[in-house]
């Protein structure tokens, strides 16, 4: 795809009619997964695994664990065949293995255990403190024990690889670490592990009208507070990847293009706010392609919010880079980075499944569709409150979480956003449905805590 020169000798030149053909959402999230630069790996102490990071290899469990016959309980090992009513106490087995020089359990003895000691040898059963009685003591030391239960072989034990057998796969190529997951390493001695490096990403503004939101000025007319830097910054760090402030670029092609080319020095992939539609001063895709010569895969995807929606990827100093040029509109910003930017830095992340979970959740007012494929916020507020609505197959009846939401659904009102966890993926109107009534079930993309 290839445009001419939009606003290069002066506005009379520009485009009436956008010469970006709008792709359909499938189309232009196939064109991201293609085009993105591959995700780079490293080895690196286990210790320092953290959660988001990705396995690019299989872990295979380096041992049994536990190694050896182990309580798992407080009180006596003992012989499950002995007859005997009673025991005599003849040593003590803590965690640390200190009993196996010492000679075999005999007929009528018994050995204090604790939760996670080595069962001495000759012993092949736990009984449990509770289910015995102090018979005999010296003041300081059990002597005689009487057990009130009976004793079954193996009885609260653990034999070597209960847990996990040596060989056996703790985590599978592509797992995305999490808590137990980093918690499965260190129980296995591993040093080092290899993993995906968790992808920086460079966030620009553009625009002669944002101020820095940190200047506490007051806005001069025309003046707009710049929200979308904040706001995807924030959201690249809260899906775990390194976000770089890229600061505010005027519109004028000289420092666009240079503040381009500094961006990506520090990260193979940046995205850009505004400047990517129609006016005068929208100048970001001209300066993509003509500029910096890099291949504009899409410059308007059939979606709302988010029509203007810009993928360039190029080539800097040997180093392949990916631009997601997005639209300045602050809602629009944000469904395109959450919806286009996000997944393909999952995917350079080495996630397997890097788009958003989807649900079904039924509608709590109606909605008019609009002529685009729509994304509309929305907060599932309660998980536990259901509606109930037939399903095809009218004997069965689903209960489905209740989605609220969010308001006048405005691309500059960034109030639709706030507190959402939910875009509804509402289809385009046609001449047969212009609009959805309450208690439709409709696709949801999950994008925050339920
Ligand atoms: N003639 C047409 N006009 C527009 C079309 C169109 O197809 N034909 N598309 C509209 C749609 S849809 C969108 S979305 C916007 C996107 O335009 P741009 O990406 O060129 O964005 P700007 O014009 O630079 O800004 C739009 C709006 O957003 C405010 N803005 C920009 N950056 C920030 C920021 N960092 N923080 C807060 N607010 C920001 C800016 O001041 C404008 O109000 O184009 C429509 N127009
Ligand atoms: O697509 Mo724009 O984001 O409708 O406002």
């Amino acid at each position: 795809m290839s445009s001419s020169s939009q606003a290069e000798n002066g506005v009379v030149h520009r485009h009436r009619v956008s010469p970006w053909p709008a792709l359909s959402m499938d189309e232009a999230i196939a064109s991201i997964q293609s085009a993105m630069p591959e995700g780079t790996c490293k080895f690196i102490p286990a210790t320092l695994a953290k959660p988001g990071h990705v396995l690019v290899s299989r872990v295979a469990a380096r041992s049994n664990v536990p190694e050896y016959h182990t309580s798992v309980k407080d009180g006596y090992a003992v012989i499950a065949a002995d007859p005997s009513p009673t025991r005599r106490v003849v040593g003590v087995q803590v965690a640390a293995p200190t009993y196996p020089e010492a000679t075999p359990l005999q007929l009528g003895e018994c050995i204090r255990v604790c939760t996670g000691s080595i069962l001495p040898p000759g012993a092949d059963a736990v009984v449990m403190v509770e289910n015995t009685v102090l018979l005999q003591h010296n003041g300081t030391e059990e002597e005689v024990i009487e057990l009130k239960i009976g004793v079954e072989k193996g009885q609260d034990v653990r034999p070597p690889g209960a847990d996990i057998r040596e060989g056996e796969t703790l985590l599978e190529a592509g797992t995305v670490l999490g808590p137990a997951e980093i918690g499965l390493l260190a129980s296995n001695a591993r040093r080092d592990v290899e993993v995906y490096r968790r992808p920086r990403v460079c966030v620009m503004s553009t625009g002669n009208e944002l101020l820095d939101c940190t200047m506490d000025e007051q806005l001069a007319p025309g003046q707009v507070r710049d929200s979308n830097r904040p706001q995807l910054m924030a959201l690249f760090q809260s899906r775990g990847f390194k976000p770089i402030d890229a600061g505010i670029i005027p519109d004028n092609r000289e420092s666009l293009g240079e503040g381009i080319r500094m961006a990506l020095r520090y990260s193979s992939v940046l995205v850009t706010t505004g400047g990517v539609s129609m006016g005068e001063k929208d100048l970001m895709k001209d300066v993509l392609e003509k500029d910096l010569r890099f291949k504009i895969h899409f410059g308007r995807v059939w979606m709302k919010p988010g029509l203007p929606a810009t993928f360039a990827t190029g080539i800097l100093d040997d180093i392949p880079c990916a631009v997601f040029a997005l639209p300045g509109n602050p809602v629009s910003s944000f469904v395109c980075a959450e919806l286009f930017a996000v997944p393909a830095l999952r995917k350079m992340a080495g996630y397997l499944k890097p788009h958003h979970t989807i649900i079904k959740v039924t509608l709590t007012n109606s909605l008019k569709l609009d002529a685009r494929p729509e994304y509309v916020r929305a907060i599932l507020r309660d998980p536990s409150a259901v509606s109930s609505s037939s399903t095809s197959d009218n004997s069965a009846t689903v209960f489905l979480p209740s989605a609220f939401t969010t308001g006048h659904q405005c691309s500059s009102r960034l109030l639709s956003m706030a507190g959402a966890n939910l875009l509804l993926r509402l289809p385009a109107r046609s001449v047969d449905c212009t609009a959805l009534p309450a208690g439709t079930v409709v696709d949801a993309l999950v994008v925050g805590a339920l």
